[in-house]
Protein backbone atom coordinates (compact mmCIF):
# COMPACT_ATOMS: atom_id res chain seq x y z
CA UNK A 1 0.00 0.00 0.00
CA UNK A 2 2.05 3.15 -1.44
CA UNK A 3 1.64 6.47 -0.04
CA UNK A 4 3.04 7.57 -3.31
CA UNK A 5 4.82 6.79 -5.92
CA UNK A 6 8.45 7.54 -7.14
CA UNK A 7 7.39 10.11 -9.73
CA UNK A 8 4.90 11.67 -7.96
CA UNK A 9 7.18 11.99 -4.93
CA UNK A 10 9.77 13.57 -7.47
CA UNK A 11 7.05 15.73 -8.55
CA UNK A 12 6.67 16.69 -5.13
CA UNK A 13 9.86 17.65 -4.40
CA UNK A 14 10.46 19.84 -7.37
CA UNK A 15 7.68 21.73 -5.71
CA UNK A 16 9.22 21.85 -2.87
CA UNK A 17 12.67 22.78 -3.92
CA UNK A 18 11.43 25.49 -5.86
CA UNK A 19 8.66 27.09 -3.98
CA UNK A 20 8.89 25.78 -0.39
CA UNK A 21 9.99 27.17 2.87
CA UNK A 22 12.98 25.62 4.04
CA UNK A 23 11.80 26.53 7.82
CA UNK A 24 9.16 23.73 7.08
CA UNK A 25 10.16 21.86 4.28
CA UNK A 26 13.28 19.29 4.66
CA UNK A 27 13.51 19.64 0.98
CA UNK A 28 13.49 23.35 0.54
CA UNK A 29 16.14 23.32 3.10
CA UNK A 30 18.16 20.82 1.68
CA UNK A 31 17.87 22.19 -1.74
CA UNK A 32 19.18 25.43 -0.25
CA UNK A 33 22.37 23.59 1.56
CA UNK A 34 23.37 22.31 -2.14
CA UNK A 35 24.84 19.71 -3.16
CA UNK A 36 27.71 19.04 -0.42
CA UNK A 37 25.09 18.74 2.05
CA UNK A 38 23.05 16.49 -0.23
CA UNK A 39 25.32 14.54 -0.49
CA UNK A 40 26.55 13.78 3.17
CA UNK A 41 22.39 12.63 3.32
CA UNK A 42 22.95 10.18 0.83
CA UNK A 43 26.07 8.79 1.70
CA UNK A 44 24.74 8.09 5.23
CA UNK A 45 21.27 6.96 4.31
CA UNK A 46 23.11 4.73 1.95
CA UNK A 47 25.18 2.54 5.40
CA UNK A 48 21.65 2.64 7.23
CA UNK A 49 20.36 0.80 3.94
CA UNK A 50 23.31 -1.74 4.15
CA UNK A 51 23.06 -1.43 8.23
CA UNK A 52 19.12 -2.44 7.72
CA UNK A 53 19.42 -4.99 5.53
CA UNK A 54 22.16 -7.32 7.36
CA UNK A 55 20.91 -6.87 11.18
CA UNK A 56 17.14 -4.96 10.99
CA UNK A 57 14.88 -6.78 9.00
CA UNK A 58 13.05 -6.64 5.78
CA UNK A 59 10.68 -3.69 7.04
CA UNK A 60 13.55 -1.49 8.99
CA UNK A 61 15.20 -2.01 5.30
CA UNK A 62 12.40 -0.66 3.07
CA UNK A 63 11.86 2.43 5.89
CA UNK A 64 15.60 3.08 5.18
CA UNK A 65 15.58 2.81 1.20
CA UNK A 66 12.95 5.16 0.93
CA UNK A 67 15.02 7.70 3.15
CA UNK A 68 17.52 6.61 0.32
CA UNK A 69 15.80 7.11 -2.51
CA UNK A 70 14.26 10.43 -1.17
CA UNK A 71 17.53 11.87 -0.74
CA UNK A 72 18.68 10.62 -4.03
CA UNK A 73 16.22 12.67 -5.41
CA UNK A 74 16.46 15.88 -3.72
CA UNK A 75 20.08 15.47 -5.21
CA UNK A 76 18.82 15.00 -8.42
CA UNK A 77 16.60 18.38 -8.46
CA UNK A 78 19.54 20.11 -6.72
CA UNK A 79 22.22 18.73 -9.28
CA UNK A 80 19.27 19.48 -12.53
CA UNK A 81 19.19 15.96 -13.23
CA UNK A 82 15.64 15.16 -14.50
CA UNK A 83 14.25 11.41 -14.34
CA UNK A 84 14.62 10.67 -17.77
CA UNK A 85 18.19 11.70 -17.57
CA UNK A 86 18.71 8.59 -15.02
CA UNK A 87 15.90 6.08 -16.81
CA UNK A 88 17.91 6.60 -19.91
CA UNK A 89 20.79 4.58 -17.96
CA UNK A 90 18.36 1.96 -16.75
N1 LIG B 1 9.98 11.06 2.01
C1 LIG B 1 10.48 11.97 2.70
C2 LIG B 1 11.65 11.77 3.52
N2 LIG B 1 12.40 10.68 3.76
C3 LIG B 1 13.35 11.08 4.60
N3 LIG B 1 13.23 12.40 4.91
C4 LIG B 1 14.09 13.21 5.78
O1 LIG B 1 15.15 12.40 6.19
C5 LIG B 1 15.21 12.31 7.61
C6 LIG B 1 15.56 10.90 7.97
O2 LIG B 1 16.88 10.88 8.12
P1 LIG B 1 17.50 10.37 9.48
O3 LIG B 1 16.88 9.07 9.87
O4 LIG B 1 18.96 10.40 9.27
O5 LIG B 1 16.99 11.45 10.52
P2 LIG B 1 17.82 12.60 11.13
O6 LIG B 1 19.14 12.05 11.57
O7 LIG B 1 16.96 13.25 12.14
O8 LIG B 1 18.07 13.56 9.90
P3 LIG B 1 18.66 15.02 9.97
O9 LIG B 1 17.46 15.92 10.11
O10 LIG B 1 19.59 15.08 11.14
O11 LIG B 1 19.35 15.20 8.66
C7 LIG B 1 13.85 12.69 8.08
O12 LIG B 1 13.87 13.28 9.36
C8 LIG B 1 13.41 13.69 7.03
O13 LIG B 1 13.98 14.94 7.37
C9 LIG B 1 12.18 12.85 4.24
N4 LIG B 1 11.63 14.10 4.18
C10 LIG B 1 10.53 14.27 3.41
N5 LIG B 1 9.94 13.25 2.69
C11 LIG B 1 8.74 13.51 1.86
O14 LIG B 1 9.03 14.60 1.01
C12 LIG B 1 7.88 15.38 0.80
C13 LIG B 1 8.20 16.84 1.05
O15 LIG B 1 8.64 16.99 2.38
P4 LIG B 1 9.01 18.46 2.93
O16 LIG B 1 9.98 19.04 1.97
O17 LIG B 1 9.58 18.25 4.28
O18 LIG B 1 7.72 19.23 2.94
C14 LIG B 1 6.79 14.83 1.75
O19 LIG B 1 5.92 14.03 0.96
C15 LIG B 1 7.55 13.97 2.72
O20 LIG B 1 6.81 12.87 3.12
Amino acid sequence: MANKTFEELFAELQRKAAEGDPITSRTAELAAQGVHSIGKKVVEEAAEVWMAAEYEGAERTAEEISQLLYHLQVMMIARGVSLEDVYAHL
